[in-house]
């Protein structure tokens, strides 16, 4: 998408612009300061304010059928303003718009179950433009109760303006990320805005650790050399890359995910962990330490987990750094030229946070000058479009933003948004526990009635479960 369509929306996700709009000049300027200033409040995969790691406390609701029995599938193909729709429940009171087809199925039971018509789009185009997502709503002067639509959506005043005149209260994001969103435009059409938390933790820390051994040890290099029949045989100075065992592991942003990537390399590898976040992760710091008495239990050197104060300093310690911040207006090219030139020059880069926290240009700069660097990336500044010559960097491995793709993690995420609006459209409560599994496991008449997270519950004055 354009620079600017990530401007404004990078905007309109910070709670801390008045404006809908902010220049680039304004968000580059913020910079200097990053150090001192408040990331965003709550951390990149967590709209809770828990402690990323506090315990997990199963909560299960009464084993009642208050979802309702599931009624037989019926499924119908047809067509709303020339794009093909596949309709689940026909006959369902409240009619739910999914702009994408989601994995599993048990998201489509709890919105029938809900009596709900789900109109899935079967529109070849990978993104929906505006005007398609604004037809599917409402051509026809049909009514739209709920939405649950995609990250490479630009959610903005003009869709929920759409969705509110289609009679529509919520809209539930297919991510847990929701920078794509325009909030304040959502609450100021009293439209309730749902995202997917507590579902891509582990899944999204395993393909940060996966980057990071994939680019230290250059092992996508080394199968683009196989594959062209470069290989000649064993040789001593042939792809050498990083031992990443005990060094130096710095995490931007330890919220659940940083968190869950801090302890895979710290209890697989042994790294000592650095941490930069504007609040202390308390549970961290303590399990590392536990652990670390656990190695010097057994003869081993321990391992360390430390808060810096500032980003620089993080950067100029670590060999490894992994961003798990949220974009705002403060991380916003985070990593531009200036800091990317504090990094070791050895040093491993991994981003599966948002592409806009690295600066694109500088970062493809600077992996061309220096070949030892290695950075995997599963996010871009301008997706899909990659920075020209970006691609032709071997010491860059990049993915198509598949942090969260493992089917345990796509299907939760299609759980959650479905109950996020099933909940909504039948006036339940908002959850406030940070274990959500009850939402994504067991039986359906086990669920909570709640939606599991709804980002401006407290402006929309929706009352929490109790
Ligand atoms: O959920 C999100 O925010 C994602 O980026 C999906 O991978």
């Amino acid at each position: 998408m354009a620079l600017l369509g990530a401007l404004r929306r990078l905007a309109c996700s910070s709670s801390e612009l008045s404006a809908a709009a902010a220049p680039a000049s304004r968000a580059v300027s913020t910079l200097g300061s990053f150090s001192t200033a408040k990331f965003a409040k709550n951390s990149f995969d967590d709209n809770s304010e828990q402690p990323a790691l506090s315990g997990v406390v199963p909560i299960h609701g009464p084993l009642t059928a208050a979802w309702g029995p599931t009624p037989p599938p019926q499924t119908i193909s047809t067509s709303v303003g020339g794009h093909p729709v596949v309709v689940h429940n026909e006959n369902g009171s409240k009619r739910v718009v999914v702009t994408k087809d989601l994995p599993g199925t048990r998201w489509l039971d709890i919105l029938t179950a809900a009596n709900c018509r789900v109109e899935i789009c079967a529109h070849e185009d990978f993104i929906l433009s505006q005007t398609t997502i604004k037809t599917l709503m409402s051509e026809g002067m049909r009514q739209c109760h709920g939405v649950i639509g995609q990250l490479t959506e630009d959610w903005s005043d003009e869709l929920f303006a759409e969705l509110h005149n289609a009679g529509g209260s919520v809209y539930s994001n297919y991510a847990v990320g929701y920078n794509n969103v325009d909030v304040k435009a959502a609450t100021r059409h009293g439209i309730a805005v749902g995202n997917t938390p507590g579902v891509l933790t582990e899944t999204t820390a395993e393909l940060a650790a996966s980057l990071t051994f994939a680019a230290a040890r250059r092992i996508v290099e080394g199968d683009r050399y196989m594959r062209k029949g470069q290989y000649m045989g064993w040789g001593p100075t042939l792809m050498v890359g990083q031992l990443l065992q005990n060094k130096t592991v710095g995490i931007v942003g330890a919220g659940r995910i940083g968190s869950a990537y801090a302890r895979m390399m710290a209890e697989g590898h042994k790294c000592n962990i650095l941490y930069h976040d504007p609040y202390q992760n308390k549970f961290l710091e303590d399990y590392i330490a536990d652990y670390s008495k656990f190695l010097e239990s057994k003869g081993e050197t321990g391992v360390t987990c430390t808060k810096v104060e500032t980003v620089e300093e993080l950067l100029q310690e670590a060999d490894v750094v992994s961003l798990h911040c949220n974009l705002s207006e403060d991380t916003y090219h985070l990593l531009n030229e200036d800091r990317l030139n504090m990094m070791k020059k050895d040093a491993t880069l991994i981003n599966c946070a948002r592409g806009p926290v690295i600066d694109e240009v500088a970062l493809t700069n600077f992996l061309q000058a220096n070949e030892n660097f290695r950075c995997g990336l599963d996010v871009y500044e301008d997706e899909p479009n990659l920075t020209p010559g970006l691609d032709h960097c071997e010491n860059v491995v990049i993915v198509p933003h598949i942090a969260s793709a493992s089917l345990w993690t796509r299907s939760g995420m299609a759980t959650l948004a479905a109950a996020n609006v099933a909940a909504r459209l039948r006036n339940k409560p908002v959850y406030n526990k940070p274990d959500i599994l009850p939402f994504v496991e067991g039986p359906l008449e086990a669920m909570p009635e709640a939606s599991p997270s709804i980002v401006n519950a407290e402006q929309l004055g929706l009352s929490m479960m109790s």
